[in-house]
């Protein structure tokens, strides 16, 4: 499978429309990868938490629209990373704001929808203005292989990853805004997901400062086997990877750790 992972540089003062037809014409240049993802809330301004209310839109709306005829256009599927989607109605805990991801199929069509399950911010920021999703997501790729979905800080919890392979994973796929100052943790926490599950793992990152956080960056593409594949900078990047999704059951028949596990 050859997945396209575009690190997205942004900063609060790009204008948001101006913003989506960069992106737009991005995912477009990617045409000949099975799969272009993009990073978390690149259109909601990421960490800028003041704008999450006026960003918000529905699920199907404007974002989803421009990336579908995207993905069209170049026949591949898109991640779209994640947006503000405003909930037809208040969820569980009264709010009415989600961060959820959207999969593209090649005909534009949605084919997985992610709504981050652990939020950030301690008590303000998503935990303060957002519904928690409780999915675990899988979503079918080319080949007959299976990734699962999470977002960000969804990565501190491992649990969450053992049961995407419970269900089916072969790859995790994590768009995320995670900040420069824990960035070290971001690289290990990737590869630990891949190692301890043998599963492969595409994670696509923000690059730039909003909201007053300098972003990370390292965005990369694991083997199942651990080996980093691709790394990028702190700087907008995109990394090109011809990933091969059999190699995953072939390294689980060669070195099987999982039939080990103790339920
Ligand atoms: O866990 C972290 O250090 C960063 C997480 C984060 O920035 C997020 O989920 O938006």
């Amino acid at each position: 499978m050859k997945v396209a992972v575009i690190q997205l540089a942004y900063d609060d003062a790009e204008p948001i429309g101006e913003r989506r037809e960069r992106v737009a014409e991005l995912v477009r240049m990617q045409r000949g990868h099975d799969l272009v993802m993009l990073p978390e809330l690149w259109g909601a301004t990421g960490f800028d938490y003041q704008k999450w209310e006026a960003s918000a839109e529905p699920l199907y709306g404007p974002t989803v629209e421009l990336l579908a005829g995207v993905a069209r256009d170049i026949g591949s599927m898109v991640h779209l990373g994640s947006i503000i989607e405003r909930l037809p109605e208040p969820g569980v805990e009264g709010r009415h704001l989600a961060n959820t991801s959207v999969v593209l199929s090649p005909a534009g069509e949605p084919v997985a929808v992610y709504r981050k399950i652990h939020r950030f911010g301690f008590g303000a920021g998503e935990p303060k203005l957002l519904e928690a999703g409780g999915e675990i997501v899988t979503v079918g790729l080319p080949g007959g292989h299976t990734a699962g979905l999470s977002t960000c800080y969804d990565l501190r919890f491992p649990e969450l990853y053992r049961r995407q392979l419970d269900a089916g994973a072969e790859v995790f796929l994590v768009p995320a805004a995670w900040p420069k100052r824990r960035v070290e943790h971001w690289s290990l926490l990737g590869q630990a997901r891949a190692v301890e599950n043998q599963c492969a793992f595409i994670s696509c990152n923000t690059a730039g400062t909003h909201g007053g956080y300098e972003m990370g960056g390292r965005s990369q593409v694991v083997a199942a086997t651990g080996e980093v594949l691709a790394e990028a900078g702190l700087d907008e990047a995109v990394l090109s990877v011809d990933l091969d999704l059999g190699a995953v059951a072939r390294w689980r028949e060669e070195f099987p750790v999982l039939a080990d596990r103790r339920l």
